[in-house]
């Protein structure tokens, strides 16, 4: 009998990388509005009313959806309908979401537009922008970390096999330029003209619209794909089909667990860190929101660089259970300089490039290690529940950070909001949370590490076999 074997589109190193570069165009837009308002923490406070507590409620609100259960149906849908249909919706629902948030903290709606009496009803505490705001960034956030997933499934159909974890890495890395952009203009965008949160906001919102399209294009190309792969399989490689029975195995698969638990010890002091770093160096160095974000933004670029060319050392190399355990202990001397040392723009810049190099190492490793311990039917939930987990931190971190920092600091908020000059937050408590979720990051890495060598799931080992 003559095989025949089909080339397929992601055979073409040119077909592949184009499909990437499109996914991760939605993703770029996507992380660029998730910290669109990160830089503007100060001007919230002085224009909308907004205090930490506010702002870290509003921070956490983008995963309350998601940790409620929506991200484990995510998965479902993900493993059930495919990239493509996953991937529009989730495109779509950012998108709406993003035209929620840019609705509430709008001029119209806080000067008494339609809703305003009704958001200002309940819980009076919290402005009713903030109310609307963090509606629509629940709805976002549904749509973001549902796009996280998929793009991560996606990935692996279109690069197993092939350069697997430097494509992951070029994914996080184009991510990251997006939040280098938006930690860029977002103080730029907010100053042209009058002082207003709403003008960057609106502007990244169109800018996500552009991201659906790109994902849209993306499934013309997958579309062929699964023709050609749907080829190979009636010519003898059958796939068994996702059951919904199958998620037992994920929780109770002890190794994925832990890698799903120090991604959330992880990811908590990375990115609700984000969203107060700008406020945390502004108050600790006495500059502008804009001076802070210049600083700031330097931290998105560092792991940017990295992130893929340690992607494809792990291709190559292997070496992933030991990058995890650096990336933590990076991330843990960062936090404890900004809690502990006298800060100086020197040492600010410093402990950003050192939280750089970190968060290059950690997702460089993590993500692609999952399809090691997980069969590939079962990824799109292997990576839901992961977020799920690390949605539960991410949610909870900016809530009790926001906290934190109110209940260590009594009457600063006041201040602020007063114009008092030189009223600044002391950060330390803070900090001190966050090394504290980095030494108990390195501590399961040290774990993981063990279980992969007594158990053999091929962390340490290259993607690529010779
Ligand atoms: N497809 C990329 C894998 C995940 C990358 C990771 N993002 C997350 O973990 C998100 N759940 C977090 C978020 O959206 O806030 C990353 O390293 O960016």
């Amino acid at each position: 009998m003559t095989e025949t074997i089909q080339r397929k589109i992601n055979d073409s190193a040119f077909a592949r990388w184009t499909a990437l570069v499109l996914i991760a165009s939605t993703m770029f837009f996507g992380y660029m509005f998730v910290d669109v308002l990160s830089p503007l923490k100060n001007l919230l406070e002085t224009s909308r009313g907004w205090n930490s507590t506010v702002f870290g409620l509003y921070g956490g609100s983008e995963f309350i959806l998601n940790v409620c259960g929506f991200l484990i149906v995510a998965g479902i849908i993900l493993d059930k309908m495919g990239v493509r249909f996953t991937g529009l919706l989730s495109a779509s629902l950012m998108v709406a979401g993003a035209a929620v948030k840019t609705y509430g903290i709008s001029e119209y709606f806080c000067q008494g537009g339609f809703g305003f009496e009704f958001f200002s009803s309940f819980l009076t505490d919290i402005p009713a922008s903030a109310k609307l705001a963090c509606l629509g960034f629940m709805i976002f956030g549904c749509g973001t970390e549902m796009a996280g997933i998929t793009v991560s499934k996606a990935i692996v159909k279109w690069f197993t096999g092939k350069e697997m974890a430097l494509a992951m890495g070029l994914e996080m890395a184009i991510a990251r330029l997006g939040v280098f952009a938006v930690f860029s203009l977002s103080p730029w965008v907010a100053e042209l003209g009058s002082p207003s949160v709403v003008r960057p906001v609106a502007v990244v919102g169109v800018l996500l619209c552009i991201g659906l399209l790109t994902f849209l294009v993306f499934t013309v190309m997958d579309r062929k794909l699964d023709r050609q792969t749907g080829a190979a399989a009636a010519a003898g490689e059958p796939e068994e089909q996702f059951k919904v029975s199958d998620l037992r195995r994920l929780f109770t698969s002890g190794t994925f667990l832990t890698v799903a638990a120090l991604c959330v010890l992880y990811y908590s002091a990375i990115f609700p860190f984000q969203r107060f770093a700008t406020d945390m160096l502004q108050s600790n160095l006495g500059i502008t929101a804009k001076q802070a974000s210049d600083i700031f933004r330097w931290f998105p670029i560092g792991a940017m660089v990295l992130t893929p060319l340690l992607g494809s050392y792990l291709d190559h190399r292997g070496k992933g259970a030991t990058m995890l355990l650096l990336g933590a202990i990076l991330m843990t001397a960062c936090h404890l300089i900004f809690a502990l040392v006298p800060l100086t723009p020197l040492i600010a810049y410093s402990a950003i490039i050192l939280l750089g190099i970190s968060f290059s190492l950690v997702p460089a490793a993590l993500w692609p290690s999952v399809p090691k311990l997980i069969e590939n039917r079962l990824l799109g939930s292997a990576y839901a529940v992961i977020f799920w987990i690390q949605n539960i931190g991410l949610m909870a971190f900016p809530i009790i950070i926001g906290w934190s920092l109110n209940v260590s600091n009594p009457g600063v908020a006041e201040q602020i909001k007063e114009g008092v000059e030189g009223a600044a937050y002391n950060y330390t408590v803070p900090m001190l949370i966050f090394s504290c979720l980095g030494i108990a990051a390195f501590l399961l890495g040290l774990w993981l590490k063990a279980q992969d060598r007594s158990k053999g799931y091929g962390l340490e080992l290259p993607n690529i076999k010779k």
